[in-house]
């Protein structure tokens, strides 16, 4: 069968044949969602960072800007004071009620002057501010100090202010040391967290002071002593903490919880908390503001409305998206893997069972075919073998290079296409014994068997076949056919042979009227050759006995070997009387006698072997080949008998004879 160029082929299975693939497809896209529902998830948290930041920032300086307003509005009470000769009572209420506060810059919770007193100066000073019209005031808390400070001036001063009337903050150490700090650098001063002597135990609010120095403009306050020394008072605004805070982020605390404290985050400096602080929070963000020379932290954490705002269905999405599609895709790469397993299994099986099949029939003896149904039988598939047969490879035959009739003898051509038709006829197979022509130009004999395929309308399709070379069979029944009728060792028809020889020479006297004779021819103490030369030696003799014996017939006549050294001759055609026969079997005897009597030489030596010969004329109204042989052989027993090297006529043969030559011949 002819190799076939596509052939499906065993192989490695491909990366897409594995499960593996749709495993690590499906990995692949889940750290792949995974990941970008991540970045997604960090790029929006860092955007709602961001824009937290920025919230906080926007909160910041909205504090900071309000602080120097406040500072701003302190530093106006200053100037105040700087430009008149004396600030009474009247004018700094007219003063801060110009300022309209509660509308301009709500959260203050009033804007007054504190007086510096000298311990000497105590008593006038008493006096001075009961011919006010309070005739209650005494700066307070008693004890003796100096200098003492009072806040003579608070306005609004009303309700809680009025506390303040008289207080002396030096006595405190929190608000001394702002106002130290206010005098010694002669700019605003942040007081540290105090509660405000305004607080009258009711939602008492952590508080806090700005400072700020008024000076004696006749002094020169440009180094720390001529302030110290220039010192009148301090304009000052206390405030309730959370009062100011909530005027400043009025509009907008839903995005972060504020704290602020004073100097650094711990509970006990904390002077505001929008809200109980989230410790979750997801984003926190913290300032340091200075204000009044000293440091407030403000931290910002994100309210569970800012996160929720900031909350997107998007990593979600992908991740959810991001999952089915790897789902699909593996289902895709798994389906597909299987379906290619199964397919691969399926042609790997096709080509084991072909590759089988086509071991099958490379081992069949003989050359498995499959052509066209007519001459000259173009070749659709061929066996390799059908080179060993004709020298032709099969590709040859596949290609149309050559086809079976260039290989068979074309005379036996006919008689196969013949056995084809009939078999195609009768659906049945075929058998043909024909010749063909092998690559050395020899002759072999083959035999093929084979049969039509047709469709289902009776056209032919092609012709399925096989052939076999038979020539050794032949050969084989040739050589047993000669064994069965010849002589292995002279070549000459042994006794069958001549028996059904003379069968048909009496059958052909019978028709033809013609008459004939027989010769029985043995050697004459043959056996002493034997015993003298060798068995091999009586071989050679017997062979040149044998061709002595032809040469002294014609081409048509029989000469035949019975076995040891007995030969027999039939002479055909010897005329139409036994008279005749006898006279012709004479002539011949005498050629039987003169040709056997000359010396024969084998190997070294000369021998000599004179025959015995019995002689019988026959025509058709004889009975059998066998008694004819009996008859001639009995003549031949007669010549031994009769001295040796002779020859002896039967009694029916000498019947024949005119009575002068009825006698035997040596
Ligand atoms: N070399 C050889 N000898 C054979 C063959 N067949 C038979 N013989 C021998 O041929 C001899 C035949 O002897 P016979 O014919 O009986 O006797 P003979 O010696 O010829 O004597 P007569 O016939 O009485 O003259 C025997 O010794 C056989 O063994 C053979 O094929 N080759």
């Amino acid at each position: 069968m002819p190799p076939e160029a596509n052939a499906p082929q065993g192989r490695t299975p491909g990366l897409l044949d594995r499960s593996a693939a749709a495993w690590l497809a499906l990995g692949v896209s889940c750290a792949l969602t995974i990941a970008l529902a991540q970045y997604v998830a960090t790029h929006l948290d860092t955007r709602a960072q961001d824009r937290f930041m920025i919230g906080t920032e926007v909160a910041r300086n909205q504090l900071l800007s309000r602080m120097r307003a406040y500072e701003q509005v302190l530093r106006g009470g200053a100037a105040l004071f700087a430009a008149s000769e004396h600030v009474d009572r009247k004018e700094w209420h007219d003063y801060v009620a110009a300022l309209d506060l509660d509308d301009g810059l709500p959260g203050i919770q009033g804007i007054g002057f504190a007086e510096v007193i000298p311990a000497s100066r105590l008593d006038e000073h008493h006096a001075a501010v009961r011919s006010e019209g309070f005739p209650g005031y005494s700066v307070h808390p008693p004890g003796a100090r100096d200098p003492y400070t009072s806040i003579v001036y608070l306005e609004p001063f009303i309700d809680r202010n009025l506390r303040a009337f008289g207080y002396d903050m030096y006595s405190e150490p929190v608000r001394r040391e702002a106002m130290s700090r206010a005098r010694d650098s002669g700019q605003a001063a942040l007081s540290g967290k105090v509660t405000l002597v305004q607080e009258d135990g009711r939602n008492t609010q952590p508080g806090f002071l700005i400072y700020l120095p008024v000076f004696d403009r006749q002094i020169d306050t440009r180094d720390v002593g001529g302030r110290r020394t220039a010192l009148l008072g301090y304009v000052y605004s206390p405030f309730r903490a959370h009062d100011m805070m909530r005027s400043i982020f009025a509009d907008g605390l839903r995005n972060a919880i504020v704290e602020l404290f004073d100097h650094y985050p711990d509970d006990a400096n904390l002077l505001f908390a929008s809200s109980p602080a989230r410790h979750d929070a997801r984003h926190t963000v913290t300032h340091a503001v200075e204000v009044g020379g000293r440091n407030w932290v403000v931290r910002f954490s994100s309210t569970a409305a800012f996160e929720a705002d900031s909350q997107s269905a998007e990593p979600m999405l992908i991740l959810v998206g991001g999952s089915a599609l790897g789902v699909l895709l593996f289902t895709i790469l798994r389906t597909n893997a299987v379906h290619r397993r199964r397919m691969q299994a399926a042609a790997n099986s096709l080509a084991a069972s072909r590759d089988e099949f086509r071991a099958l029939v490379e081992n069949v003896p003989g050359v498995v075919f499959r052509c066209q149904v007519g001459a000259p039988w173009p070749v659709i598939h061929i066996g390799q073998s059908v080179e060993a047969l004709t020298g032709a490879t099969a590709d040859e035959f596949v290609s149309g290079a050559v086809s079976f009739a260039d290989f068979i003898e074309p005379e036996d051509i006919p008689r196969i296409e013949q056995a084809i038709r009939d078999a195609a006829d009768k659906q049945t197979s075929y058998e043909v014994e024909y010749r063909m022509l092998g690559g050395d130009g020899a002759v072999c004999w083959v035999s093929e068997r084979g049969r039509v395929h047709a469709d289902a309308l009776g056209r032919d399709l092609w012709l399925d076949g096989v052939i076999v070379d038979i020539s050794a069979l032949k050969h084989a029944e040739e050589t047993m056919r000669s064994l069965a009728f010849v002589d292995t060792l002279t070549q000459l028809p042994n006794r069958r042979f001549l028996l059904d020889r003379l069968r048909q020479g009496l059958a052909n006297s019978r028709r033809h009227g013609h008459h004939g004779a027989l010769l029985f021819v043995d050697l004459d103490h043959f056996k002493a050759v034997n015993d003298a030369h060798g068995h091999e030696a009586g071989d050679e003799l017997l062979c040149e006995v044998a061709s002595r014996l032809r040469q002294c017939v014609r081409e048509g006549d029989t000469v035949a070997r019975l076995g040891g050294d007995e030969f027999v001759i039939m002479l055909e055609d010897l005329g139409d009387s036994s008279t005749e026969a006898f006279a012709k079997g004479t002539v011949i005897t005498d050629k039987i006698l003169a040709a056997l009597n000359q010396p024969f030489e084998v190997g070294s030596a000369t021998l000599q072997s004179t025959p015995s010969i019995g002689l019988t004329c026959f025509s058709g109204e004889d009975d059998s080949a066998e008694s004819l042989l009996r008859r001639a052989d009995a003549a031949m027993y007669r010549a031994k008998a009769g001295g040796r090297n002779r020859v002896e006529t039967s009694a029916a043969s000498a019947l024949a004879l005119p009575a002068g030559q009825r006698s035997a011949r040596s």
